[in-house]
């Protein structure tokens, strides 16, 4: 495989890549992978930049910052040479390895203070080069350096933990007082369940890599809002990368975290996923391995915890079949090399996933890990999240129902449930909700329960988030919104196109393929300046672009060449491209829809303050008591068509549970309660999704034009947009 830096060396000979240092280059640009290329290569060719030699292309970052680089820090005393071949590796600009130590020059280090370099237009010193270009990415790097030093001299590690978190370290010396006075048989009480006080016996020291995107600020206040079932599976799952780290081997552990909507099963995997990663990456060399990866089943609900779909992460096509269909050589040695050191796999929303998805994935993971024996999920540890009640997967058989043939969930799983409800933090409305959960077909409501869900019919008119059960009652009211807040809307028409017989060229169709399959793109997008629209497609996940990110349009480009940025939110969205039939025929659109109103299998996992939510045509179990709890109070929640029996749940998924074996979360609990008999909870700021951003307004043809089919042709829709603000905006 071609590394980094054979495509830093095989960077264009230009004059603005002549003075770019390997640390830019890195930080810079994105390497893009071969599908990225030939589908960027359509939209926006003049971006993708060829490396030389056939080492691929690459794209400047411009949707996201630049990436953080990570690398290798080397003594200076200890290991002079290292220290600077890396130092003059990263700063100073080069295309070969000689240039960074001429043959006139002994040592890295001498070229480092004596040598200098042709650098665009002036010779300049070695070290003026190299010393600007680090400061650009090393800001504490003399006291990350000083503290390495400490490290090595071997000082006091309890004290470090001290001066860093002076408050916890308080609070433990509190606990073990009064563990002394009352002594409780706890397996943390022991120095090997606080990371920081454990050498770890490979490596004696080691810079922590952050693959989480949280600072550390931001971590200890997720750590510290856990309450105390979420702080028992934490604990569960730090105690054992503790056991990874002391080289004890522990078996691979899987773990399956559920309970209601809204017991905060999300919210513990981020803290999961963030002390995890901080212990386990200690255990590797290279800082780009991923000991942990946090992704989720579908695109909404991995966007929601910063994760990615699974189906993106081990290159899972959209039709799961079995048998496997193993990964060919040139994909499974990328994603080995990605996730060769990958020991926990979380998969949040897991309801949704199916059996042959937990096939797939146990296949992948067999051929990355290769572990040469038939240990199911290659001995990756696996933490699987979410509810049984709440929604099955769309097509397939759910998790806690037996297929009668390959079955990797019963007897492999532990059960951990979360029953405190922290969304809802009235109490009557949560125990409601937690009733309707396992309310059963054949079985009444409470008169009471009845009453406050009546209540909510208020037939109030607002501007929340509307919420059904079918795509075609979201369409009806998506288009009456527009006809009211859109004027001046359009409709754009699907371009599709067929190979011709005769010539065996893919040519413009006139009219739509009759029957499409695998696409999301549309016949007719309807769309309108000021409207709430809906990502379709995954466009881009790491930058939170993904199927069911809401936006609002705020402009529409036709015919235009010029990319414009409109605010420092913005995205440009563009016509995407899908085969949608057996013969190859194609179908070009924009991957947007409507939202104003959305299904409520789009909005599981999400939390909002207020809500309309639509009774009428619920077809699947589990259904209503999701569209039901995704707000935080009663009072926000509005109800039409209320309807008794539509609120039920599978009968099945009962005596599943109850099959499965239990962990004792108690054996776990964090010795932190002891003393704090208050839980503190910590209020998150929650994601929030609709933003309309004033802007220019560009008069186009009116939407139902009678002529029919709009003749106009789009280039480009923008959609301005930051993933880690709680906003995000659509501009066309
Ligand atoms: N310990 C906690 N302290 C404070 N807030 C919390 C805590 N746990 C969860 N929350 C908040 O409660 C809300 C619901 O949490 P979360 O989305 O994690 O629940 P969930 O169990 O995953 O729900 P669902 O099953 O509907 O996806 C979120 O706003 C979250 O930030």
């Amino acid at each position: 495989m071609t590394s980094l830096v054979d495509r830093y060396k095989n960077r264009p000979n230009t004059e603005e890549f002549e003075i770019q240092c390997l640390a830019s280059f890195c930080s810079e640009n994105r390497i893009l992978s071969k599908s990225e290329v030939s589908s960027q290569k359509k939209s926006s060719e003049d971006k993708v930049i060829k490396l030389n030699n056939d080492c691929g292309y690459m794209m400047k970052r411009t949707r996201t910052e630049p990436a953080v680089v990570r690398y290798p820090r080397f003594s200076p005393k200890k290991d002079p040479e290292k220290y600077f071949h890396s130092l003059l590796q990263l700063f100073l600009p080069h295309y070969e390895d000689w240039q960074l130590k001429p043959e006139s020059f002994r040592t890295y280090e001498e070229f480092y203070n004596n040598g200098a370099v042709k650098c665009g237009r002036d010779v300049t010193q070695v070290k003026c080069i190299v010393d600007a270009n680090r400061a650009l990415f090393e800001k504490e790097s003399d006291k990350i350096d000083r503290a390495q030093q400490l490290l090595e001299q071997g000082v006091d590690l309890e004290d470090a933990w001290a001066a860093l978190c002076p408050e916890t370290e308080k609070e433990r010396h509190e606990c073990i007082e009064l563990r002394k006075s009352n002594p409780i048989p706890d397996e943390d009480d022991s120095e090997c369940s606080i990371p920081d006080l454990v050498a770890n016996p490979r490596t004696p020291y080691s810079i922590e890599t952050n693959h989480t995107g949280m600072s550390r600020e931001e971590a200890l206040c997720l750590l510290r809002s856990l309450n105390a079932q979420q702080s028992a599976v934490f604990y569960k799952v730090r105690k054992w990368c503790l056991e990874k780290l002391l080289g004890e081997n522990p078996e691979p552990f899987h773990l399956f975290v559920t309970g209601g909507a809204g017991t905060g099963k999300s919210h513990l995997i981020k803290a999961i996923y963030y002390e995890s990663s901080r212990l386990l990456s200690q255990m590797s060399e290279n800082p780009d391995d991923r000991s942990v990866i946090l992704t989720a089943s579908t695109g909404v609900a991995s966007f929601q915890i910063g994760a990615s779909t699974i189906h993106n992460t081990f290159s899972i096509g959209a039709n799961v079949k079995l048998p496997y269909q193993p990964l060919g050589d040139d994909k499974i040695n990328s994603l080995r090399a990605k996730l060769g050191g990958l020991q926990i796999l979380i998969i949040d929303e897991v309801s949704m996933v199916d059996h042959h998805l937990l096939s797939y994935v146990h296949g992948r993971l067999r051929q990355i890990k290769q572990t040469g024996d038939y240990s199911i999920f290659g001995r990756v540890s696996l933490v699987c999240v979410g509810d049984f009640y709440q929604l099955p997967p769309v097509k397939g058989i759910p998790l806690y129902v037996d297929p009668k043939g390959v079955n990797l969930w019963d007897n492999n799983f532990e059960i951990a449930e979360l029953t405190q409800v922290v969304r809802q933090q009235d109490a009557s409305f949560a125990e409601m909700l937690n009733r309707l959960r396992v309310h059963k077909k054949n079985e009444t409501l409470s008169p009471n329960d009845i009453n406050m869900l009546k209540q909510c019919e208020t037939g109030e008119e607002c501007d929340a988030i509307h919420i059904f059960p079918t795509n075609a009652q979201v369409d009806e009211y998506n288009i009456q919104k527009l006809n009211k807040c859109c004027p001046e809307a359009i409709t754009i028409h699907a371009r599709d196109f067929a190979r011709n017989p005769e010539t065996g060229r893919i040519e413009r169709k006139v009219g739509f393929h009759a029957k499409v399959f695998n696409s999301c793109l549309d016949k007719c997008v309807s769309l309108g300046v000021g409207a709430r629209v809906m990502l379709r497609k995954n466009v881009d996940v790491s930058d939170g672009l993904v199927n069911g990110a809401f936006g609002t349009v705020v402009h529409i480009i036709q015919r235009s060449k010029q990319r414009q940025k409109y605010s420092p939110n913005s995205t440009v969205i563009e016509v995407e491209e899908d085969q949608v039939t057996n013969d190859g025929g194609l179908r070009r659109q924009f991957p947007l829809k409507l939202a104003w109103a959305c299904t409520i299998h789009k909005v599981q996992g999400l939390t909002v303050d207020k809500a309309v939510v639509s009774l009428d045509k619920v077809f699947s179990p589990g259904q209503a008591y999701v569209a039901l709890s995704r707000v935080r109070t009663l009072d926000g929640l509005i109800i039409n068509n209320f309807k008794e029996s539509v609120i039920y749940c599978n009968e099945k998924i009962d005596s599943a549970m109850k099959n499965m074996p239990r962990l004792a979360l108690e054996n776990y609990s964090n010795p932190f309660y002891l003393c704090n008999t208050e839980i503190e909870l910590y209020h998150c700021i929650v994601y929030s999704v609709f933003v309309s951003i004033p802007c220019e307004h560009y008069p186009e043809t009116p939407r139902w034009s009678e002529s029919g089919r709009s003749s106009l042709k789009f280039k480009q829709v923008i959609i301005n947009h930051n993933p880690l603000s709680p906003i995000i905006a659509v501009l066309s």
